[in-house]
């Protein structure tokens, strides 16, 4: 019943949101979310509509340069670079986690929807950020959900971009996190672009350009 529920839930709120997909488009979400049922979690029609919303919601096309290379740091079971491939399949997308379970299950969904373009890594993020075929060979990265201080987050994601390319944190709900957020983001070589506040999931999204090359401090714990 829920899986039945899920194609118009999420067709209504691209409405409210102002986002446009295909019937295609549609179709394959809604196959993203038949495998994520069948294989990861029962997670209700309601509550995974509003995780594709979310995950599209990031897209900003100053941020998105046509045919860009994108990575998705700590990317779990595939958001949000998978709803964002589906969206915009022009993109390089590569998805990385630190879990092994996670990369063979977005395996199934590259190969079920056919998409080109797609690499999946199994690695820590601070380990990816330092090896030469990562460090700097992205026009832009991102996470959602990966349980860091913002601007660790920050100076991990731009770690992977050229200068020049962005860094999108999907952060939530944690408004100290935001005081001197431009400061805390020019700290670790960018600058802030912008904050865009959603009230689904309660999603502020920060957007930073790498404006120079700085070293990764080797943090361990925070
Ligand atoms: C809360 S989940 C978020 C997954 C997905 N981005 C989402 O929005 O649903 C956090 C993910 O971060 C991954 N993770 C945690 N620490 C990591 C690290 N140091 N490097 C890479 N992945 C990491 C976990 O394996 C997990 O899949």
């Amino acid at each position: 019943m829920e899986q039945m529920d899920f194609c118009p839930k999420l067709a209504a709120m691209a409405v409210d949101y102002n986002i446009k997909l295909s019937d295609k488009q549609l179709q394959e979400l809604t196959c993203f979310y038949d495998l994520l049922y069948a294989r990861i979690h029962n997670w209700s029609a309601d509550i995974m509509a509003g995780t594709m919303i979310d995950c599209l919601s990031c897209y900003d096309p100053n941020t998105f340069p046509v045919g860009c290379r994108v990575i998705d740091i700590a990317s779990g079971p595939g958001f949000p670079g998978i709803p964002l491939k589906i969206l915009w399949p022009d993109i390089k997308l590569c998805m990385l986690d630190a879990s092994e379970g996670r990369l063979s299950f977005r395996q199934e969904v590259v190969e079920r929807l056919n998409l080109a373009d797609v690499t999946n890594l199994h690695c820590r993020v601070e380990d990816a950020a330092i090896l030469p075929e990562h460090h700097g060979q992205y026009q832009l990265s991102m996470s959602r959900g990966l349980s860091y201080s913002l601007q660790r987050l920050v100076e991990l994601g731009l770690q992977f971009v050229e200068t020049g390319g962005h860094y999108i944190e999907f952060e939530v709900e944690r408004r100290h996190e935001m005081e001197g957020v431009a400061e805390k983001v020019a700290a670790v070589g960018g600058e802030l672009v912008k904050v865009k506040e959603q009230d689904l999931e309660g999603r502020i999204f920060v957007y930073a350009k790498k404006v120079r090359e700085m070293p990764l401090t080797s943090v361990t714990a925070e």
